[in-house]
């Protein structure tokens, strides 16, 4: 287990190399969960993350993982088909997951037959009956859902998942899945994970290429004269967060 709280930073001189790491990164916490639970349980957001996770579905990842016991979940979705070119899931298993040796069971994409309301039930619903099944961890700390790793992008706004600066989700602390009709950026139904099941975490890494998210950047880890916390500066995981940046997203620090 990461040491608690523990902070690490790494800036990388090109996509290509953050990507490398990337994939280096969570093949060893695969490694270790599977030892350690029988299970990884991995969360991916949507974004250009999918991207930086190019490296996995190549030699040697593609044949050292062992993806049969992966569970994949995602900490926010938009509420529309899973075909649809919007969609969290469409753009995972396109990149991703339709190129990895998964079982089609592990991947816990949302039900998007229902509405934004139900959809989040109906998910939190499902990791309700895989905390039971000990395929998801739970926290003693918090009495949330305790992921192995989370794999988080972050929009030039600072937003991370579908929590958005000054929307009131950021402070729901009761719910695991909550929902938003009125989202800035389009489309505007999504449902999200909560903060306190993004912060009950073992692992973190919060990956940020581009130089549009410098500022976001800058008010989580340097010295901003900006006094609001945007979402991004609230994640602070149970176990380890760890930052993957280009020299372009950490030219402000
Ligand atoms: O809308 C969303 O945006 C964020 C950030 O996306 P990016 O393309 O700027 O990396 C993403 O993390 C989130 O999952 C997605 O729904």
């Amino acid at each position: 287990m990461a040491t608690k709280g523990e902070v690490k930073k790494e800036v990388f001189e090109s996509a290509e190399d953050l990507a490398v790491a990337l994939a280096k990164y969570t093949a060893q916490l695969s490694d270790k969960f599977c030892k350690e639970r029988g299970a990884f349980s991995v969360v991916l957001s949507g974004g250009s993350l999918i991207n930086s996770l190019r490296k996995l579905v190549e030699p040697p990842y593609i044949d050292s993982i062992e993806w049969s016991k992966w569970h994949i979940f995602w900490a926010d979705e938009r509420v529309v088909p899973k075909d649809h070119e919007d969609s969290n899931y469409k753009l995972a298993y396109d990149g991703f997951l339709s190129k990895v040796p998964l079982l089609p069971g592990n991947v816990y994409s949302i039900n998007d037959a229902l509405s934004a309301e139900g959809a989040a039930e109906d998910y939190e619903t499902c990791l309700r009956h895989l905390v039971k099944s000990n395929v998801v961890d739970i926290s003693a700390a918090s009495g949330f859902p305790k992921f192995d790793l989370q794999l988080l992008g972050m929009g030039p706004d600072g937003h991370v998942a579908s929590l958005f600066p000054g929307h009131p989700l950021v402070k729901e602390n009761e719910k695991w899945v909550t929902f938003i009709k009125d989202s800035p950026k389009p489309p505007p139904e999504r449902i999200t994970f909560t903060f306190p099941v993004i912060n009950s975490s073992a692992y973190i890494a919060l990956v940020v290429n581009g130089a549009n998210k410098a500022g976001a950047v800058q008010n989580a880890l340097g010295n901003s004269q900006n006094s609001e916390k945007l979402p991004v500066a609230m994640v602070s995981p149970e176990g380890e967060l760890a930052w993957f940046l280009d020299t372009a997203a950490a030219s402000k620090l």
